[in-house]
């Protein structure tokens, strides 16, 4: 888990987020800008001309007549600016709402770019998990904030200039000694949200894992288990101790900061009272006239309150901003993935080759891979085999492009594949833990050539190579019909049936190359032993590795690896390794003896 030790850089990140916004809509961002602008010049021509009324009403004295001539207009003029100042809020109200709506879209669009980009690996990285989920929050929760934000601190800061404009004349002076009054309420804000940024990096593990918890208690993939189990009340209570840390927490970072807060502000009030006293004490020995010291008193007053007012918008800003920096470090990590070096033919590769390959999980002391070395030629079936935890769906993850090796190299065809990209274009995989798109029937397969479009055809066809095609066609609304009870007209699929479609997704990507790990678990005899029977027509002209721990089909690939420990223990034939009688010849000889028996 890493904690940040203090907030991140307000104007490189302020510059992200106008950026962000920018991109998301220019034209509204452009006008909304515009308003906040105008209002303001209307705030300090308003203030311009009320004083000169005011000057001019007052040197008229008695002679109504005369001062009616400016006063009058004047004040109209104050009231027009003001009533179209107001129009023009409102209108920009609006604006600001479907600005944030659309930097929502772009914010949440950039965090799941980067997500889709990121290596598998980093998926294995706890820190990566923090990233993401602060990213979200940051993109779920402030874009609203930002843009309202942005524009209530724009307004607020041009009126400050404004009203500063229009008072400084009186008393340059007045300015330093705001910012002093300023300062102490400046620098507590600034430590407090140091402090809340720390608490919300520091717990950002937990919320995952609460969100874990409610996940489980709410998915209906595990409500079966967990009610079977009756372990609702267990993790609540877990969930419950979670969020109780959070508020502690939570509280505590709080209780510290109200102390300090309010010192702040006692102390910046101090500097205020104590200039007041400063200004009385000349009027009392005559340095300065009365009515020229209440002038500088009421502008002082009107400055600062105006100062804390901008103060209060900038750090709710600078809240924002602080989370939006989350979310800037998660999307702005260059593609993981190198250029392309080496593209195999249209037709694939002749050969695929595994030199002294090792690799070990991030954050993982020991390698799980050590030196292994195989070659897969076009039109082999090639078959791992091994105990649980030996390595084989590392190595089909690493033989498929989803990680790079820590050491050795993959080569096809002799040229070292540097992008892993490309061997992935080249590969489809069956995982063992196949994904089950809870979406319509047709795209479980035709996701497997996302980049073209969807082809009636050949699903079908693929569909029928894997033998679920007339379930597919009997469901209420055939390849169309939602694959999950939790939409309406939905229906759920047996696990076989799943498994078949991951199959048929596999016919779809029609790739030079396909790795089945453990392609027929979930399939009953008849089926697995179409399967076996069929794995050379079906995939005819490609390169097939496989990973079984039944024998019965292993024992029909051209070549056979055995893992063991993250080692090739042992590879050959079938008849050569039975030969051999080494570990392969145990376990299958354990197998077939299990059958005869
Ligand atoms: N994402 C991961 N992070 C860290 N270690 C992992 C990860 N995935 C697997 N491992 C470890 O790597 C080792 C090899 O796992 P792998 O899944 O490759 O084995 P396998 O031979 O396919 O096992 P099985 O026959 O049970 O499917 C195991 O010890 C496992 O704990």
């Amino acid at each position: 888990m890493s904690v940040e030790r203090s907030s991140p850089n307000f104007v490189s990140t302020g510059i992200f987020a106008l950026r962000l916004i920018w991109r998301a809509d220019p034209r509204r961002f452009a006008a909304v800008l515009a308003v906040q602008l105008v209002t303001a010049i209307g705030l300090a021509v308003s203030l311009l001309l009320l004083r000169h009324v005011l000057g001019v009403g007052l040197a008229a004295g008695t002679d109504v007549g005369a001062a009616g001539r400016v006063v009058l207009p004047g004040l109209l003029v104050v009231l027009a600016v003001q009533a179209a100042g107001s129009v023009l809020r409102s209108i920009s109200q609006g604006w600001q709402r479907v600005l944030a709506v659309k930097t929502d879209q772009h914010l949440i669009d950039q965090v799941l770019r980067s997500a889709g980009r990121a290596d598998l690996a980093s998926y294995d990285d706890p820190g990566f998990y923090d990233r993401l989920q602060r990213a979200i929050f940051a993109s779920r929760s402030e874009p609203i904030t930002l843009v309202t934000g942005l524009a209530v601190f724009l307004r607020a800061g041009l009126g400050l200039i404004a009203v500063a404009g229009a008072f400084l004349a009186l008393a340059w002076w007045l300015l330093p000694l705001c910012l002093l009054s300023l300062l102490p309420v400046l620098v507590t804000a600034r430590k407090e949200r140091d402090a809340r940024y720390r608490l919300h990096t520091s717990l950002a593990e937990n919320r995952r894992g609460r969100e874990y918890v409610e996940r489980l208690l709410t998915s209906r993939d595990d409500a079966k288990e967990i009610k079977a189990l009756d372990l609702g009340g267990t993790l609540r209570d877990r969930w419950s101790r979670a969020y109780r840390e959070e508020i502690r927490l939570t509280i505590e970072v709080h209780r510290d900061h109200l102390r300090r807060g309010i010192a702040a502000r006692l102390l910046s009030d101090g500097v205020t009272a104590a200039i007041v006293a400063a200004g009385w004490l000349l009027v009392h020995r005559g340095l300065i006239d009365l009515a020229t010291a209440l002038a500088v008193l009421t502008a002082l007053l009107l400055l600062s309150l105006r100062m804390k007012a901008t103060a209060f918008l900038a750090g709710t800003l600078g809240d924002t901003l602080i989370y939006l920096a989350d979310m800037r470090k998660f999307v702005e990590v260059p593609d993981e993935d190198e250029p392309a070096a080496a593209a195999p033919n249209d037709d694939g590769f002749a050969t695929l080759t595994a030199d002294r390959v090792s690799f070990a999980y991030p954050g993982a002391g020991e390698p799980v891979l050590r030196q292994i070395s195989l070659t897969l030629r076009r039109g082999e079936v090639v078959a791992l085999v091994g105990s649980n935890g030996s390595g084989k769906t590392t190595l089909a993850k690493i033989l498929a492009g989803l990680y790079s090796p820590t050491d050795g190299q993959i080569r096809w065809d002799g040229v070292p594949v540097r992008d892993k990209a490309s061997l992935r274009n080249a590969a489809a995989v069956v995982f063992q833990d196949f994904i089950r798109f809870k979406l319509a029937a047709r795209d479980s397969i035709t996701f497997g050539r996302p980049e073209q479009p969807p082809e009636a055809a050949a699903t079908i066809h693929a569909a029928q190579r894997a033998g679920i095609d007339q379930k597919l066609e009997n469901l209420p609304a055939g390849y169309d019909t939602p694959l999950s009870a939790e939409y309406v007209g939905g229906v759920d699929l047996s696990l076989g049936q799943w498994q078949r479609l991951a199959l048929a997704r596999a016919f779809y990507r029609n790739s030079p190359y396909v790795i089945l790990d453990e392609p027929t678990a979930s399939l009953d005899a008849q089926a697995e032993a179409d399967l076996f029977d069929r794995v050379r027509d079906l995939f005819a002209g490609r390169t097939v590795l496989l990973i079984s721990h039944r024998f019965s089909n292993v024992r029909r690939a051209d070549h056979i690896y055995v893992l063991e420990n993250g080692e090739i223990l042992e590879h050959g034939t079938h008849d050569s390794l039975i030969a051999e009688a080494g570990r392969y010849a145990h376990l299958y000889h354990l197998q077939a003896e299990a059958y005869a028996g």
